[in-house]
């Protein structure tokens, strides 16, 4: 992959706005991801990620701006966009009382998945996602680690090239974040990924680039040197320093 300005750019957030009445759950909020960057969508417990993603995502409308999704208008574009999109929302769409196999099955057929390719690709998301071993288990009856893993097999089922992932590690024991961490790698490899996290090592263990928003603003838009910059060489004291001071015009 080369680092040029070439490449496309996959999500777009355009002067995105979110208001519930007066509040502002995100406020003008302008980035773009290009083809195959891995970024971390960073910012403390309430900054507005996920209405940020759901609006990305063309789960919920914008008050104002427009998302995009490979150039597709997640308005007016929204089924062609959700072609090339796989979306792990904040609490997964899982069917408790369904298997993992059972619950693949369905979501291929209504992805229009049939015969071979439907068997190639729930073999493909399983072996990517490690899931063999609790084909055939109530979803219900899984651990955090492995409900996390379904989820993350139901948006990559049709192989999307843009994942948009609402804490992928959340409530994860160390070693399932280690398992997270090791697929996202991987799967940077050949696709455009924005993952959102409140969580610092998150960023340094995965992403080059960071943006990040603080009550609804993007505060922050460069690469994780960068951001510890901001912090005298303490990330910690960046993120400190971007969610309580004046400080936020982004860069
Ligand atoms: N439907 C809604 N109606 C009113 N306020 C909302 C709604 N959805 C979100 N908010 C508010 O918007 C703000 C941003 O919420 P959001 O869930 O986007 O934050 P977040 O950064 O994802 O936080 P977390 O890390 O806690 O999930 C919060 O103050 C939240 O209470």
């Amino acid at each position: 992959m080369t680092e040029t300005d070439e490449r496309r750019p996959m999500i777009e957030a355009l002067g995105l706005s979110k208001f519930y009445g007066p509040f502002a759950a995100a406020r003008d909020v302008q980035f773009s991801v290009l083809q195959g960057e891995l970024v971390a969508f960073l910012g403390p417990n309430g900054a507005g990620k996920s209405t940020t993603m759901k609006m990305l995502t063309g789960y919920i409308a914008p008050s104002e701006g427009e998302a995009r999704i490979a150039g597709c208008n997640m308005m007016t574009q929204r089924i062609e966009g959700s072609r090339h999109l796989g979306y792990l929302p904040e609490s997964g769409p899982l069917y408790m009382e369904m298997t993992p196999s059972g619950m693949l099955d369905f979501f291929a057929e209504a992805r229009g998945l049939s015969g071979p390719a439907k068997r190639d690709r729930i073999e493909a998301v399983v072996e990517i996602c490690d899931l063999s071993s609790v084909m055939y288990k109530s979803i219900s009856k899984l651990s955090k680690g492995f409900k996390q893993r379904v989820g993350m097999s139901q948006a990559l089922l049709h192989d999307p090239d843009v994942l948009i992932l609402d804490e992928p590690t959340a409530g994860l024991d160390p070693n399932q974040i280690r398992g997270v961490r090791k697929t996202m790698r991987k799967l940077a490899e050949t696709k455009t990924i924005l993952l959102s996290t409140h969580i610092l090592q998150e960023v340094e263990a995965m992403a080059n680039r960071v943006i990040m928003i603080n009550e609804g603003r993007l505060v922050y838009d460069g690469d994780v040197d960068g951001l510890r910059v901001r912090g005298d060489n303490d990330l910690d004291e960046a993120f400190y320093k971007l969610t309580h001071s004046d400080d936020h015009a982004a860069t």
